[in-house]
């Protein structure tokens, strides 16, 4: 009663200021309790993404094309068409129109229109798409790759693409240049030489990092070391193996990756920083699905052979090694070929910079790999069209000389024992040729006489008996057909054993018509030839060039006529000349 008459103002009536203050706090209360019930109910953003996402998937099936004029008229998203109205997109051009709903429907799209068409806009839209669609951020990593022909289109997409994207979680990144490997100078030089913000994301082994690091501060470029979610790792290891292990043509590109990857880091030219030598190269082969990581023979030899020092003085000296590990006889040997070199620069003149070396003979290398490819053919040719009498007198070297040749173009293809100082083989071939040739012109076997005549004979019979002989075809892949057996005439010299109407063989015409035919055949073994070695040169000296810039055993820097001078020694190589 007491708390009744408590609440009452004077009068008996209400006191309104309690009365309000009770409301109050029960509103209040009511209020928080609301509040509580929405949040619970209220969805992860995510999932209110998902559902739109949904939504938006249902109506691309819908799309029709001739009721598209606007972008706005295609189910995107709200990110993507904001970031089109603020670019001042907003009509669609023929090719947009024709293009984004096909891929968004998920269609492969081939499509061509004329230059300023509006093509980068037709598959930029259905690439935001795509990845908004898998609710892609960037802590995802590469959702999409983008080639460009040029440089310059690169730049222009990329740039379309942040206009267009901005609204989006999504980062995108600009790649110019070659190799992979060196991603790191190519970034560095290109929903910034421009002067501008960004980021780059470089991927390094800790043997790289540091040094990396230090170059980057020194440029003053801000460096931030990113922590992976290891919830978004995921081991693909294993998928790769299996995959590689149903695929021959797979493995071979991941070998070949493999092997192009490891060649980029050991051309790179900060070598204290990018070391090929410590790559966990069976780690990284494990990377690429690969169980055994392929043999790189340029590596196992650098492994095998460190490079060893010498010092040249001004007056062309040589003088005491660095590398205590030469031996007096190295330096020997190193004294006798660097002094032979030195006649020859002399003769010659200094080498210019980015030309094969020309022998004081005036013979280039070029035109004596011709003189040597010619050499070779006349050889091969009289071994395979000529009879070879079995006494026929040869040195163990032209009889090696093939093999020789693929050895060495296989050690070269590593980029190995290319030392551009070589001196070529002279005329080896040759001399055999005339040996053979002289020898065959005294002594015209007997038993080869006899067997032509037999062979005549064994015709003769053939055709008074008017046997057929049967014919072996083949087709070509194109389907073309293909006589093998007896072999068709090649020359243009005409058949004329039919023409005389009378049985039997013409000798002297079948003998004119063979000699046509095996001119015939030379010739056209002799442009197989040259067109092989012209391929085999170009190889060679490819490989060469990279070799004379990574594989020296010895490197020395010295004064010739006031110029500093390079000389670059395979110490193995010169071993076996010597
Ligand atoms: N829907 C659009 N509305 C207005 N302008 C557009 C539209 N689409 C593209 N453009 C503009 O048209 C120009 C040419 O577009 P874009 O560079 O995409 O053409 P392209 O066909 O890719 O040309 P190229 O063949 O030269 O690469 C650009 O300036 C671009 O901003």
């Amino acid at each position: 009663m007491g708390k009744t008459a408590g609440s009452r103002g004077p009068g008996g009536r209400p006191d309104p200021v309690r009365s309000f203050n009770r409301w109050k706090k029960k509103h209040s209360h009511k209020q928080s309790q609301k509040k509580q019930l929405r949040q619970q109910l209220k969805k992860p953003e995510w999932q209110v993404e998902r559902e739109a996402i949904s939504r938006l998937m249902q109506n691309y099936e819908k799309i029709n094309v001739n009721e598209i004029t606007r972008f706005s008229d295609f189910p995107l998203s709200k990110k993507t068409l904001k970031g089109l109205q603020e670019a001042q997109y907003r009509l669609v051009t023929e090719i947009q129109k024709q293009t984004i709903g096909l891929a968004l429907q998920g269609k492969d799209v081939l499509g061509a229109a004329k230059t300023g068409s509006g093509k980068t806009l037709a598959f930029l839209v259905p690439v935001l798409e795509a990845l908004y669609r898998l609710q892609w951020t960037s802590t995802d990593g590469l959702g999409v790759l983008i080639i460009s022909p040029t440089r310059e289109l690169a730049y222009q997409t990329f740039e379309v693409l942040r206009k267009v994207g901005k609204n989006h979680d999504f980062s995108a990144g600009l790649i110019i240049g070659g190799k992979i490997a060196l991603m790191w100078k190519r970034f560095f030089v290109y929903l910034f030489r421009y002067k501008e913000d960004g980021e780059a994301l470089l991927i390094l082994l800790p043997s790289e990092e540091k040094g990396m690091v230090q170059q980057l501060l020194q440029k003053k470029v801000p460096v931030k070391d990113i922590k992976i979610n290891p919830e978004k790792l995921i081991d693909i290891q294993k998928k790769l193996e299996s995959f590689l292990a149903q695929d021959q043509d797979l493995k071979e590109r991941a070998q070949r990756c493999f092997v192009s990857y490891i060649r980029s880091v050991y051309l790179m030219k900060d070598k204290e920083i990018f070391d090929v030598s410590k790559l966990p190269i069976p780690e990284y082969a494990l990377s690429l699905g690969l169980a055994v990581a392929p043999r790189v023979r340029f590596l196992q030899k650098m492994q095998k052979q460190p490079t060893k020092e010498l010092v040249v003085s001004q007056d062309n000296k040589v003088i005491e090694p660095r590398a205590p590990s030469l031996t007096n006889d190295e330096v020997e040997e190193f004294r006798a070929y660097f002094n032979e070199k030195m006649s020859i620069l002399q003769k010659g003149g200094k080498r210019p910079e980015g030309t094969e070396y020309t022998l004081a003979n005036g013979i280039s290398d070029e035109e004596e790999e011709e003189k040597e490819d010619e050499e070779e053919m006349e050889e091969k040719l009289a071994k395979t069209k000529e009879p070879q009498p079995p006494s026929v007198p040869s040195t163990g070297e032209s009889k090696e000389a093939p093999g020789q040749f693929l050895d060495r173009d296989e050690e070269e293809e590593d980029g190995h024992n290319a030392d551009f100082f070589t001196v070529k083989r002279h005329n080896v071939f040759g001399l055999d040729l005339q040996d053979n040739k002289a020898v065959q012109k005294k002594e015209p076997s007997k038993s080869s006489v006899k067997k032509k005549v037999t062979k005549v004979a064994e015709a003769k019979k053939v055709m008074k008996r008017n046997f057929k002989v049967n014919k072996k075809i083949t087709f070509t892949d194109e389907g073309e057909l293909v006589q093998q057996w007896p072999q068709m005439q090649k020359s243009v010299l005409k058949d004329t054993d039919d023409e005389d109407g009378a049985g039997g063989i013409n000798l002297d015409r079948a003998k004119e018509r063979l000699q046509e035919e095996d001119r015939f055949d030379k010739e056209e073994y002799r442009k197989k030839i040259k067109a092989k070695h012209r391929e085999k040169r170009l190889k060679e000296r490819e490989a060469r060039r990279e070799a004379s810039k990574k594989q020296a055993k010895v490197r020395v820097d010295f004064f010739y006529e006031k110029n500093v001078v390079n000389i670059e020694w395979d110490l193995s190589a010169q071993k076996r000349e010597l």
